[in-house]
């Protein structure tokens, strides 16, 4: 079982269809948890690989009422979308062609904006893993302009110290309830 504090982000959406991504990891922290309840029509769930180049992917269909749960470390190795569909044969008793999708995911507190250093453009960075390498299973922080829109970028970057940022938070706070 696992036990949802309310501080936790419940997001609400009629979603219909949503691109290649991963889910930004900046006010979630490494390896987060992150489970998708889906309600009416069904649609297909895909994933992918980060860092292949091929088009192999992986689907798995999202019925009325089932609960997808996004272990650690699909953020990190995996993008994920959630496909358009021909609704015409697909159709829920109550929702028709809608489909539903509740969303929770944990902010922990020691990755508000609070704690995410502004590059030198002065806006927040955006966190990402090393995804090679002799530092791979690290963690930095970057440019968001980077992450987003290559080439237009300043060159900020700063290691994530995950017990460090665990440390500084209990000094400043007292208390540690994201574990
Ligand atoms: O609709 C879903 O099941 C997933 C939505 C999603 O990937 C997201 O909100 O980041
Ligand atoms: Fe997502």
């Amino acid at each position: 079982m696992m036990i949802v504090p309310i501080s936790h982000e419940l997001a609400l959406k009629l979603i219909e269809s949503v691109g290649w991504h991963s889910d930004q990891l900046t006010n979630l922290g490494p390896r987060p948890i992150i489970g998708s309840l889906s309600l009416g029509t069904t649609r297909q769930f895909r994933l992918r690989r980060v860092n292949e180049n091929s088009s192999r992917t992986i689907s798995i269909p999202l019925p009325h009422n089932s609960l997808l749960i996004m272990w650690p470390p699909c953020q990190e190795l995996w993008k994920h979308e959630v496909c358009s569909q021909n609704v015409i044969d697909n159709l829920h008793p109550i929702s028709g062609s809608k489909r539903i999708n509740i969303t929770f995911r944990q902010f922990r507190d020691e990755y508000t904006a609070e704690w995410t250093p502004k590059c030198s453009c002065g806006i927040p960075c955006v966190l990402k893993p090393v995804m090679r390498g002799s530092n791979i299973g690290r963690y930095f922080y970057m440019c968001y302009a980077a992450g987003v829109n290559e080439g237009q970028k300043c060159e900020f970057f700063e290691w994530l110290d995950v017990s460090k940022r665990q440390i500084d938070y209990k000094r400043k706070y007292g208390s540690f309830e994201s574990i």
